[in-house]
């Protein structure tokens, strides 16, 4: 490819090329089959936009908030593991560039730089201003280290703690199989003193990850932390209400990017029935998994997602040019979703409702057609 990325597929493309097989293997690969990986993507093209004309779309804001906290677009960033494999200056890079574009960079447990060397790093770019970074948390058998580590986030200005719960094992991607993939030598966990379970190889394999996790220990959170808490993971009705139950804060409607469970739902399909399950309390809902175009965005915040998360594209963004290459990724998104906004006719995030999407199968050319003709020829009884 020898032009500038002009889509977020470009971005996919680019650092295929660029970074070595094993790397690109890991960052791009689903579990198994990659049925999952291919039906969240797939999903939002089977969903069609209505568009209302004769809208004033003069002016049209993306603007939005989460948990409170004003973000310039629903579009935020995932937690993704292991930066530092596609830009020298890692996460550092990442939060840089969304706090550039001030929108919520969740930092992942496993990352190549510290959560206050991030954070700070963040801050400056924001001349000062208090980033948005939410605090992505792998809960490990060792509840004492987890705990440091939540403790060690709230000091350090993380607005939220993100617990991971679709992970009690590890899925089985073939690439990483295949090319025996490990955390490359000269990169660290740098969240941790260096052991064993927490080499590169050992997080890997998630030998500190507990997979006895349950509601019980998000009531111990709860007791140990002033941080709003954000489920990712959930997808299922009965899950989110249990969710609400226990006093979460928001849920990310999320199938790990296709990396765990093959053979399950896209993130799409199931977000209605969660949006459905909280309806009436204030758990915010999100969304991640398969969304690579402006339109996508509209579709999830149609569906009831407050805001999205992107997680390969940016770090495609990354290995593509570091700090501005997130940026040019995010950028683009965020122009594509402004566009749909407005040759939709929506001037603002709140006006996107169900009213504007409509599943490709209630409305294809063979129903269409046999409603029309069937008023044309009925004879008149
Ligand atoms: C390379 C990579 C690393 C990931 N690492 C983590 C992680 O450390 N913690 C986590 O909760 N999710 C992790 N995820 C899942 C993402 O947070 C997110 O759910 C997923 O990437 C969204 O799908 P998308 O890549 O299609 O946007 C990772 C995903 C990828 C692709
Ligand atoms: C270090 C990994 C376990 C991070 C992760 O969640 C992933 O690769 O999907």
């Amino acid at each position: 490819m020898s032009s500038a990325p002009v889509c977020l597929d470009d971005f996919e493309k680019l650092a295929r090329l660029s970074l070595p097989a094993s790397v690109f293997g890991y960052y791009f690969s689903g579990a198994d089959a990659e049925s999952t990986l291919q039906r969240n993507k797939d999903a939002y093209d089977s969903l069609l936009i209505r568009p209302r004309i004769l809208v004033d779309v003069e002016k049209v804001t993306t603007e939005t908030t989460i948990l409170g906290h004003k973000i310039n677009s629903p579009v935020c960033v995932a937690p993704t593991a292991f930066h530092g494999m596609a830009n020298d200056e890692a996460e550092k890079a990442t939060a840089r560039a969304c706090a550039s574009l001030k929108t919520c960079y969740t930092m992942a447990t496993y990352s190549n730089t510290s959560m206050e060397d991030t954070y700070a790093a963040a801050k400056q770019k924001s001349r000062k201003q208090d980033p948005l970074h939410w605090f992505q948390l792998y809960v490990e058998q060792d509840r004492e280290a987890t705990k440091q580590l939540v403790q060690r986030c709230e000091r350090a200005g993380y607005k939220a703690l993100v617990i991971t719960v679709d992970r009690p094992r590890l899925g089985r991607r073939l690439a990483d199989l295949r090319h025996a993939f490990k955390l490359p030598k000269h990169l660290s966990l740098a969240n941790f003193i260096a052991d064993e379970t927490r080499s590169g190889a050992g997080a890997y394999a998630g030998g500190a990850i507990d997979a006895s996790l349950n509601w019980k220990d998000i009531e111990w959170f709860k007791s140990i932390t002033k941080l709003p808490i954000v489920i990712k993971g959930i997808f299922r009705g009965e899950d989110a209400k249990l969710a609400v139950k226990h006093g979460v804060d928001g849920i990310i409607v999320s199938n790990h990017g296709g990396r765990q469970l093959d053979g399950c739902p896209a993130t799409l399909e199931v977000l209605p029935e969660i949006v459905d399950a909280v309806k009436g309390s204030k758990v915010e809902v999100y969304v991640d998994g398969g969304i690579r175009k402006g339109t996508d965005v509209f579709k999830a915040l149609a569906l009831g997602a407050r805001a999205v998360f992107l997680g390969r594209p940016i770090v495609y963004g990354l290995a593509y040019q570091g700090e501005e290459g997130v940026r040019s990724v995010l950028s683009l998104i965020n122009y594509e979703f402004r566009l749909a906004m407005a040759l939709a006719g929506c001037t603002s995030t709140d006006k996107i409702t169900p009213d504007y999407i409509i599943p490709a199968e209630e409305i294809s050319l063979a129903r269409s057609y046999a409603k029309y003709h069937s008023k044309r020829i009925a004879p008149k009884l």
